[in-house]
C-alpha cells in the first residue's frame, strides 16, 4: 500500500478529499508551536479551507516540536511531506476523509533550535501561533505569574544559552528582528486557557524581561496577542484509526487525525502584521472573546472534567459511555445549569440552553471514542483553571456548589491511582508526586487532598465549601461513584 505523500494524492479514490491548490505555490507565514491532534484538526483545517478557495497562499504553517516526544511527529512529518488524513466522525456512523495540505515544512527544535529562530526571524513570518497546552506557559497556578523556577526557563535565562523552550526560541528571534529593524509578529494562542492571548502576553513580556528589558519593552510596544476561543473535540490517534483509513482510503498514513465534525473558532481581530482571511473560512472574529471563553471553558471543558473521574470511577472508559447513561447526563446538566451559566453572561447570538444540550450530543458521539483517560489527564492544570473560578463566583454570591464540589473530590477519589475494582489508575499529572501522596493520606485525612494551597488556594478554609467536598468524598469512599451521582442529583432533573 502506498504512503501518503505528495506523489500519493492524484491516486487517492474519490472518498476522501485532496488539497485542490499547487502546494508548490503555499510559502509559510505562519509559524505553529506544538502541532499536535488538535492543530491540525482546527486551525490548519480552516487554512486549508481557505487555500482550497484560492487563498492564503502565504499563509503556510511552519510546524515546530520543541519536546523530545516530537522527534516522532518530526519522522511522520518528513516522510509524508507534511500531509496527513483529517477524519471527521458524525453521530450517524458516516466520516469524511480530507488530505490537508496547509503544512508545509515542520523544524524540530532540539536538532536545529538555530533553523527554527531563523526562520521566525524572517520577514515572511507573521503569526507565530501556539497550542502547546497549559503546561507551556509556565504561570504558577494560584499567583498567575510567571514560573522562572522551571529548570527548562531556567536553561533558557543563562547568558549565552541555545534556547530549549517555546518562549526562549521566540523571545531569540524577536530580538533579531528588533536588531535587524524588521517589523514584530502576532503571537496567537488557540489554547483552551482563559484569556489565553492575555496570558501569552504576560509570559512571553515576563520572560524577555528578565532576559533583555529593553526587548521586553519593545514586545509590548509592537506585537499583538489576540484571545480566542478554540472548539473541536479532538481525541488522541488510534491504531485502529490509522487501520481504517488504510483499509477505507488505500493509504498508509502513520499519524491521521480524527475529530468530531462540531467546530468552532472565535478570535479577536487583533493582528499587528496581517492576518489570513479567516472570516472567509468559518472564524467568527469579534472585539470581545471573554464571554465566549468562559461559557465554553465552563459549560465544556469544565464538563468534560465532571464526567471524567466519577465515569472512570463507574467503570466507563470512553466520554460517550458516560454520556449516554441518562443519570449521568442529568448530573451534568445540574452542573451546567445550577453553578456553571450563573456565573456567564450573555453570549451575543448564542443559546445557552440549546448549547448545552449540544455539548451533551457531542460528549455523546460514540464514534469520535474520545478516551476518559485523555480527559483525566493533567488534571492539575484543568481543575484550578476551569472549575475553581465557577465555585468562588458561586460562593462570593451564595449560589450553588454541590455538584462542583463534588467533582473536585471525584478528582481526589480518582488520584488514589486505584478503581473500584481495585485495578490500577495510571494518573498521569506533572504533579502527580504531590497529588497522589496527598490523596492516599485522605481516607484517615479526609482534607488532605484539599489541603494544597498552590492548587486550590483557601478553599479549605470555606465551611460550605469544605461540607460538601466531605460529603462527596465520603459517599466516594462508602458507596462508590454511582450511587454518589445518584444521591447528588436533583430530583427530576433528568432530561
Ligand atoms: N484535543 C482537543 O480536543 C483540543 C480542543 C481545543 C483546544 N485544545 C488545545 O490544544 C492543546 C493541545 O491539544 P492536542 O489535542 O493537540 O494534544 P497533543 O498531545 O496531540 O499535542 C500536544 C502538543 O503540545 C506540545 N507541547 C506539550 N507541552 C509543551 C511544552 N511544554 N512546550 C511546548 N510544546 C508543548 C507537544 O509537543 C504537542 O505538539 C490542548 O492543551 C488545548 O489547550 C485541544
Ligand atoms: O486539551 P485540554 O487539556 O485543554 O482539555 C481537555 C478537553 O477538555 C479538551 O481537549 C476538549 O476536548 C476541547 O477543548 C474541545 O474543544
Amino acid at each position: 500500500m502506498q504512503k501518503l505523500n505528495d506523489d500519493a494524492l492524484g491516486r487517492l479514490p474519490d472518498t476522501v478529499s485532496v488539497p485542490r491548490y499547487d502546494r508548490g505555490d503555499v510559502t509559510a507565514g505562519i509559524v505553529h508551536f506544538g502541532v499536535g491532534g488538535f492543530h491540525r484538526a482546527h486551525q490548519a483545517m480552516y487554512l486549508d479551507r481557505l487555500m482550497n478557495q484560492g487563498k492564503a497562499h502565504d499563509w503556510g504553517i511552519c510546524g515546530v516540536g520543541v519536546l523530545p516526544s516530537d522527534q516522532r511527529m518530526k519522522a511522520v512529518m518528513d516522510e509524508q511531506d507534511c500531509l496527513y488524513t483529517l477524519v471527521t466522525k458524525n453521530p450517524d456512523g458516516s466520516r469524511e476523509g480530507r488530505v490537508i495540505g496547509s503544512i508545509v515544512d515542520y523544524l524540530f527544535a532540539p536538532a536545529d533550535p538555530e533553523a527554527v529562530i531563523e526562520r521566525m526571524a524572517s520577514e515572511q513570518i507573521r503569526i507565530v501561533s501556539l497550542t502547546i497546552t497549559e503546561g507551556g506557559y509556565n504561570f504558577n497556578q494560584v499567583s498567575g505569574e510567571f514560573d522562572e523556577t522551571n529548570p527548562d526557563v531556567v536553561h533558557d535565562l543563562a547568558a549565552g544559552a541555545t534556547p530549549k523552550t517555546s518562549f526562549g526560541l521566540i523571545t531569540e528571534a524577536l530580538a533579531r528582528r528588533r536588531a535587524r529593524g524588521g517589523a514584530a509578529f502576532t503571537v496567537m494562542s488557540c489554547d483552551n486557557i482563559q484569556g489565553n492571548g492575555d496570558v501569552a502576553r504576560k509570559m512571553l513580556t515576563a520572560f524577555a524581561r528578565l532576559k533583555d528589558p529593553g526587548l521586553a519593552a519593545w514586545i509590548e510596544q509592537n506585537l499583538s496577542f489576540p484571545n480566542s476561543m478554540v472548539d473541536r473535540i479532538t481525541p488522541v490517534t488510534t491504531d485502529d484509526d490509522r487501520s481504517s483509513i488504510a483499509d477505507e482510503f488505500g493509504v498508509t498514513d502513520a499519524w491521521p487525525v480524527v475529530c468530531e465534525p462540531f467546530e468552532q473558532w472565535v478570535l479577536e481581530d487583533d493582528f499587528v502584521n496581517g492576518r489570513p482571511a479567516y472570516d472567509q473560512a468559518g472564524v467568527q472574529l469579534v472585539d470581545d472573546v471573554e464571554p465566549y471563553e468562559l461559557m465554553k471553558l465552563r459549560l465544556l471543558n469544565a464538563s468534560h472534567q465532571a464526567l471524567c473521574y466519577f465515569g472512570y470511577l463507574a467503570g466507563y472508559r470512553y466520554a460517550h459511555e458516560v454520556c449516554q447513561d441518562e443519570l449521568f447526563v442529568a448530573f451534568l446538566l445540574d452542573y451546567m445549569n445550577a453553578e456553571a451559566s450563573p456565573t456567564l453572561s450573555p453570549v451575543p447570538g448564542i443559546d445557552l440552553d440549546e448549547y448545552k444540550h449540544t455539548l451533551i450530543e457531542r460528549f455523546g458521539n460514540e464514534y469520535v471514542r474520545d478516551t476518559l483517560a485523555r480527559l483525566c489527564a493533567e488534571s492539575s492544570d484543568r481543575i484550578p483553571k476551569w472549575l475553581l473560578p465557577v465555585v468562588r463566583i458561586n460562593l462570593a454570591n451564595g449560589g450553588e456548589i454541590k455538584t462542583s464540589a463534588a467533582i473536585v473530590a471525584s478528582w481526589a477519589r480518582y488520584a488514589e491511582g486505584v478503581d473500584e475494582e481495585g485495578k490500577t489508575i495510571e494518573v498521569v499529572d506533572r504533579l502527580k508526586e504531590s497529588v497522589t501522596a496527598a490523596a492516599a493520606r485522605q481516607r484517615t485525612d479526609p482534607l488532605a487532598f484539599l489541603a494544597s494551597r498552590q492548587l486550590f488556594g483557601d478553599l479549605i478554609d470555606d465551611e460550605r465549601f469544605v461540607t460538601e467536598y466531605s460529603r462527596a468524598l465520603e459517599l466516594l469512599h462508602t458507596v462508590g461513584a454511582r450511587a454518589t451521582v445518584e444521591a447528588l442529583v436533583s430530583p427530576g432533573a433528568q432530561r
